[in-house]
């Protein structure tokens, strides 16, 4: 059987679901977790740190999680802007289960929890918020951010989140080299070890 990690499609292991307490947009709330998908018993450090530096996101429009696990940043999205609609997208259907029951719990309404290929062609994203799949493999990774970045909006802002120690210095470079003079690409911040990366996409 192949190596389980937590980007399977179909995780095998166990999942039991349990509940952690986590503090999203300044309010603690009792979210689902499970086994089989990215840091099930607790807030992932590098999510802490984004969830810490990001400015409030847009009211309305169409902002994106990617790679939502079980949904941390894709349900701060919804609680801090009621009126857009947030896509939490992963390749994990555990996961993607485990946002659709958080948004429930939380009575959040305007959270679309899919697939990436579920995503409609068209859709742009007036903000994107990401704890990129740094272990999935740099090829592979280059492939999903060249894929996501370009569906933001003209002007709009992605926000990610890298551990120092896995490669942020050589991703914010070849964000650089990569999309060339169609964006920005900062160090917006650097805490306990992690940058938060933002790619700005040209007017
Ligand atoms: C570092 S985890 C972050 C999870 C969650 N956002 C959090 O902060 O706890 C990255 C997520 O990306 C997902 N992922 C892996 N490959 C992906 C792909 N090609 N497209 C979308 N999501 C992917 C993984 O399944 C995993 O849930």
């Amino acid at each position: 059987m192949p190596q389980e990690h937590y980007f399977s499609s179909k995780p095998a292991s166990g999942d039991a679901l349990r509940t952690i307490p986590v503090r999203l947009a300044g309010r603690t709330v009792e979210v689902l977790t499970a086994g089989g998908v990215f840091s099930p018993g607790h807030l992932d450090q590098g999510t802490r740190v984004l969830l810490d530096e990001v400015p409030a996101p847009p009211a309305s429009g169409d902002l994106l999680d990617l790679g939502c696990g079980w949904g941390p940043i894709a349900l701060t999205l919804a609680l801090e802007s009621p009126d857009a609609t947030v896509w939490a997208v992963d390749v994990n259907e555990r996961a993607l289960d485990l946002v659709r029951r958080n948004a429930a719990r939380l009575g959040l309404r305007n959270i679309n929890a899919v697939r990436p290929e579920d995503v409609p062609p068209g859709v742009r994203f007036a903000t994107v918020w990401s704890n990129p799949p740094i272990r999935i493999g740099k090829p592979e990774l280059h492939a999903m951010l060249a894929d996501w970045l370009p569906r933001l909006d003209d002007g709009a802002t992605a926000w990610l989140v890298v551990q120092k120690n896995l490669g942020a210095d050589s991703l914010q470079r070849w964000l650089a080299e990569t999309l060339g003079d169609d964006a920005d690409v900062e160090r917006a911040a650097t805490s306990k070890g992690f940058r938060v990366l933002t790619v700005t996409r040209a007017d």
